[in-house]
């Protein structure tokens, strides 16, 4: 694969507008993501990858460049099962039904995916929590993205808590809520 050069003048025009190093360094992060996924490729043989870490880590960013690399298909287990509850959010779902609910659902979907070969599953924060679930996801490589805590509450309220269930309480604000998730 051949990649090319963003540092062009072009490319420095939308950076003075929109932050020039913030830019380039996803992108210096993005291209050393592709060119490790395309080192491991042939040693994966196919195998699953399941990206676990807590929420706002980059498991969606990060599965989905690592999908089109390795020519592997994208998921994310929330929406899996969104889809299998027919709920449009995570939110809802815990509110109408119950975490203990999600979770169960959530353990289906990785069963299911379990048998299946050639995919990056981004799961949900709180997958690793289930002793099952690991073993679904040991079928395939589980890697962690590990954010800093700081880090992570700093992205999420960027975005706002509202759609988070855990962390959408009257009180919590992401700065001292994410830190006290037992995950
Ligand atoms: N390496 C990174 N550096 C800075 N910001 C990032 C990075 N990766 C992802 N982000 C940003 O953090 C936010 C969360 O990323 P993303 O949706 O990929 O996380 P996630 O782990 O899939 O979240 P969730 O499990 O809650 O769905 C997004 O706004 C994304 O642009
Ligand atoms: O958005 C959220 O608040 C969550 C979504 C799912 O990934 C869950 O696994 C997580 O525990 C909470």
């Amino acid at each position: 694969m051949e990649f090319k050069s963003t540092r062009d003048k072009s490319c420095c025009r939308i950076c003075s507008r929109i932050g020039h190093q913030s830019l380039h360094n996803s992108v210096d992060e993005a291209l050393l993501l592709k060119r490790k996924a395309e080192e491991v490729q042939f040693e994966l043989n196919g195998r699953c990858i399941y990206l676990v870490g807590m929420m706002g880590s980059g498991k969606s960013t990060v599965g989905k460049i690592l999908a089109e690399v390795l020519g592997y298909s994208y998921f994310d287990s929330d929406s899996l099962v969104e889809q299998a509850v027919g709920m449009p959010s995570v939110a809802q779902i815990f509110k109408v039904h119950s975490e203990a609910f999600f979770r169960d659902s959530e353990s289906s979907v990785l069963r299911d995916l379990s048998s299946m070969h050639r995919l990056v599953v981004a799961t949900g924060g709180g997958a690793v929590i289930r002793p099952v679930n690991w073993r679904y996801m040991k079928k395939g490589l589980s890697i962690m993205l590990d954010v800093p805590l700081d880090a992570l509450a700093k992205r999420i309220a960027q975005v706002g808590t509202a759609s988070r269930p855990l962390l959408d309480q009257p009180s919590a604000d992401p700065y001292t809520a994410v830190p006290t998730l037992n995950f």
